[in-house]
């Protein structure tokens, strides 16, 4: 038999380092030499770890309890007036994503309407919150409320579900950005599919069941090379993590509808951009950086082609979501059964006339009437593709889908707010 101070042997050598044994460790270990005694020592280990376990239990609540920003009469007040609906017919649509780009366009146009509306964002730092607060508060100003947290959180949206009867959720929320897939993929996962699964859940046990509609994306279209780019092509080869998990997102809401008989529509948007837009993309900060003199990088396809997008302007995007909203047939099921089909629809919003990011910088460089540096390079293999372009029949059929803007004059529109936001003190105007 080896004794105590036999030195044990890894079986992976390397796997863990073999310790000396100490004339204390001796000590120790005699002490366990008798069967009693360790039964002691056990219960002992045993009784601490329950009341250290408890401990943390209790601390943990309790730090919840306090940073909470939601809950209480107050709270539940201001939800059910931001809920209020103010039209005949009108809707009580629960708009995640509020603080976020298209989030704060279509609230505003749902409330300006009639219809009740309450957001939800967790204001994260992906980009710049103080934009997100600044949305924030201009919706407040126009009577809607956004309640802070975090799709994530099935408690929070129980509580909402119980506070407000929502006929329809416009989920808006997610971790967008293309290339940003490579530096931090758990955060895709964790918005675009966990926050989903929780908030489809919460749709599912909510009875009434709202009509969900949701942000898709033209990326799902990937590697496809069709065009222009119809609702019936192949998505199964996306070039970036983004698109998957978008993709996917348009899996799992099948399984939703078909399981639970959850209505759903799924947008797929081309390239949105306009006032008040998202920073990280890259007609905002071309225009940052135009303006502050410093380089911007243009990315060249294959063979030195350019890249195209087919550029959406966000009043066209807000609505083909209204639109969607309108249409949405109701969710059949109640307290978590189907009661029978319920429609499932995927539609292109794009502007169907891609412009490539060169003709782009153009556009920039004469609204702002500051000449481009220009830094032109391959593009990387980062998720990105070479060009995209809508066919939006189906939208224009199913939706009355008909965008007007064409690039020139949306850019003109999101560099007048982008002046009149930051304005000339280029300093200001950080990511
Ligand atoms: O339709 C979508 O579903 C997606 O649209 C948007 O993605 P993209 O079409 O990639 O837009 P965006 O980043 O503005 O790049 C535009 C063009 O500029 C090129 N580009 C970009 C950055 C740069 O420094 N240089 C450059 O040439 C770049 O190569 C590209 O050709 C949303 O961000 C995304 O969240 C999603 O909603």
């Amino acid at each position: 038999m080896p004794s105590l101070d036999t030195d044990p042997i890894p079986s992976t050598p390397g796997k863990f380092k073999i310790e000396r044994t100490h004339p204390m460790n001796r000590q120790f270990y005699r002490c366990f030499s008798s069967s009693s005694t360790m039964f002691l020592w056990a219960l002992f280990l045993i009784a601490l770890t329950v009341s250290y376990l408890s401990f943390q239990s209790f601390v943990d609540s309790g730090s919840r309890y306090l940073s909470a920003s939601w809950g209480g009469i107050q709270w539940e007040k201001q939800v059910r007036n931001s809920a209020q609906i103010h039209r005949r017919g009108g809707m009580a649509v629960l708009v995640t994503g509020a603080g976020g780009f298209v989030g704060s366009h279509v609230s505003l146009a749902l409330k300006r309407r009639g219809d009740g509306v309450v957001g939800l964002d967790n204001f994260n730092n992906y980009y710049d919150p103080s934009l997100k607060k600044a949305r924030k508060s201009l919706l407040n100003d126009n009577g809607v409320f956004i309640v802070e947290g975090d799709v994530n959180d099935a408690k929070l949206l129980a509580k909402l579900f119980d506070v407000v009867v929502f006929t329809h959720v416009m989920h808006l929320a997610a971790q967008a950005g293309v290339r940003y897939a490579m530096e931090n993929p758990q955060s895709y996962v964790h918005s675009n599919i966990a926050g989903l699964v929780t908030l489809l859940e919460a749709c599912k046990s909510a009875d009434p069941q709202p009509a969900i509609v949701w942000a898709s994306s033209s990326s799902v279209y990937g590697l496809n090379e069709k065009v222009p780019f119809s609702e019936l092509d192949r998505t199964d080869q996306p070039a970036s993590l983004y698109a998957a998990t978008k993709k996917a997102g348009e899996e799992i809401t099948h399984t939703y509808n078909h399981i639970y008989g959850l209505s759903i529509t799924g947008l797929r948007f081309f390239t949105v951009y306009g006032p008040w837009g998202r920073p990280d993309m890259a007609y905002f900060s071309f225009t940052r950086s135009i303006l502050q003199g410093k380089a911007i990088t243009i990315y060249r396809g294959k063979n030195q082609v350019d890249l195209a997008r087919d550029f959406t302007f966000i009043d066209d995007i807000v609505k083909g979501c209204v639109g969607s909203l309108d249409t949405a047939g109701k969710s059949t099921g109640s307290g978590g059964k189907k009661r029978g089909p319920a429609p499932y629809r995927i539609f292109n919003l794009g502007n169907t006339s891609p412009v490539t990011v060169p003709t782009l910088v153009n556009i920039l460089e004469r609204h702002l009437k500051v000449k481009a540096k220009r830094n032109i390079v391959d593009m990387p293999g980062n998720g990105d593709v070479p060009f995209t372009h809508a066919n939006i029949s189906l939208a224009q059929r199913e939706l009355g889908y008909k965008p007007t803007t064409d690039l020139q004059t949306g850019l003109k529109k999101f560099v007048t707010w982008y002046l009149s936001y930051y304005g000339y003190d280029h300093e200001k105007s950080v990511n």
